[in-house]
């Protein structure tokens, strides 16, 4: 056996599903200049080298939305794994019910309230489709 190096496919992404007293969850629309552009997705992003997921969630929830989550907020709820260009993506899915500030569109094109539902009418990444029936299992 030899010891070659194996690169790194797989890219850890976080994200969050904020859910409000209506059982609705926070969903934001990806700019023009990104990829997968206009589709719908839960707010978060990649894990950064030297993060914890949870660390990477928090600021990410920071940054593209304006509020804080506490670490306890945060519960483990599904995960997506599927083939994105080059790499595999493996999308770590939290809930969370409490947060302190008023959700911002600070990088995204628009926020919008959705039942899980009627998340299958939206334009969503590939990789979230089966995320939705297991949202709406556990709300
Ligand atoms: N935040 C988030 N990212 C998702 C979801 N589904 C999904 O496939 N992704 C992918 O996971 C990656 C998250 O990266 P990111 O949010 O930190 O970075 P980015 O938009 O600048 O990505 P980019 O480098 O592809 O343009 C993107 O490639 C994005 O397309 C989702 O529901 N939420």
């Amino acid at each position: 056996m030899t010891n070659a190096v194996v690169p790194n496919i797989l890219l850890p992404v976080v994200a969050a599903a904020l859910v409000d007293a209506d059982g609705r969850v926070l969903l934001q629309q990806r700019p023009a200049d990104k990829s997968l552009a206009g589709l719908w997705e839960f707010p978060g992003g990649k894990v950064e080298s030297g993060e914890t997921p949870e660390d990477a969630l928090i600021r990410e929830l920071e940054e593209e939305l304006g509020i804080a989550v506490p670490h306890a907020c945060l519960a483990p709820a599904a995960f997506a794994s599927a083939p994105l260009g080059d790499r595999h993506l493996l999308l770590l899915l939290y809930i969370a019910r409490k947060w302190v500030g008023v959700p911002r569109a600070l990088e995204a094109t628009v926020l919008k309230w959705v039942r899980p539902a009627d998340m299958h009418a939206l334009p969503m990444p590939p990789a979230d489709r089966p995320l939705i029936g297991l949202l709406d299992a556990l709300l």
